[in-house]
């Protein structure tokens, strides 16, 4: 099975093109290229196939081999891998996720290999039941106190077509990020479990944040969660519409728009490519 393993600000994915290879147990096999000791190491497996309505379609499974809506960081690098494999020779796109459709718009560089990728992110979904979280359905959990054992939080919650809990505290840096994270992730408050996001504010433009995903644990970035961080911000007249969010594998730029959409801007990295034979099938 050929693969190409490609990162997003270090949001790292082994991607295999299902246009002409057929994948079966996509979920077992994530869990198995994911790990970073007896695997080929990544937050996940994407896979990039045929769409009847889109350029393609990406399935999206966490390294515990979980399968997730929509990736930001991954779905750049499939926009990438589809326009240097010329599948698609346009630098305007679409592609079909589990949560809807996405458009994106590459950037290429003097070699025509693309550097930068922009994405409409859609627009957030806030009733509690577009998560899902317990609680009256139609209502919105945006400053919600969140109890774990010994602590309690001001937390933001919200779909960017998957479910995100968003905190705000003074000092990313001083967060026991995997003491908090799984105890977030796994809250009774959410029954398909829950993306974690701790954010400091800097300055109404620029925040910094560290990422619990779901399924992952802590990873260096994620698209849809720094979506999620900016409606979150705006939401709470901490931020304007238009951000830089720093996050611990680089930055994305991000625009909650007017019209609804969050419109986030970032690089796509391919980090090498091979052909996975699993060891017991080698002679
Ligand atoms: N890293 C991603 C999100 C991947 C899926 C997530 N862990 C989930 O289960 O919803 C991103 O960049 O958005």
């Amino acid at each position: 099975m050929r693969f190409v393993k490609m990162q997003g600000i270090g949001n790292d994915y082994v991607y295999i093109d299902g246009f002409d290879q057929q994948i079966e147990q996509p979920e077992r096999l994530a869990a198995r290229v994911s790990d970073r000791h007896f695997g080929i190491g990544g937050d996940g497996l994407i896979l990039i196939l045929p769409s009847q309505i889109a350029d393609a379609r990406m399935r999206v499974f966490n390294a515990d081999g979980s399968e997730a809506q929509m990736c930001g960081n991954g779905i750049r690098c499939v926009a990438k891998y589809l326009y240097e494999a010329r599948r698609v020779q346009r630098r305007e796109l679409t592609i079909e996720t589990a949560a809807g459709l996405r458009q994106l718009q590459l950037r290429t560089d003097a070699a025509d290999r693309v550097v930068q990728v922009s994405v409409d992110m859609g627009a957030p979904r806030l009733q509690r039941s577009a998560l899902p979280m317990t609680g009256p359905s139609d209502e919105q959990a945006l400053g919600v106190r969140l109890e774990l054992a010994d602590q309690a939080f001001e937390a933001y919650c919200l779909s960017m077509g998957n479910p995100h809990c968003v905190i705000f505290v003074p000092d990313v840096a001083a967060v026991p990020l995997a003491l908090w994270g799984p105890q977030i992730e796994t809250h009774a408050w959410f029954p398909e479990r829950i993306n974690v996001e701790f954010v400091q504010v800097l300055s109404p433009e620029a925040v910094r944040q560290r990422t619990w995903e779901r399924g992952a644990g802590e990873t260096l970035a994620c698209g849809t969660g720094a979506s999620a961080v900016t409606v979150a911000g705006f939401l709470s007249g901490r931020t304007g519409r238009r951000i830089r969010n720093q996050l611990t594998g680089g930055e994305l730029e991000l625009y909650y728009s007017e019209e609804g959409p969050v419109i986030m801007t970032g690089p796509a990295v391919e980090v090498c490519r091979g052909t996975f034979v699993p060891a017991e099938l080698l002679t």
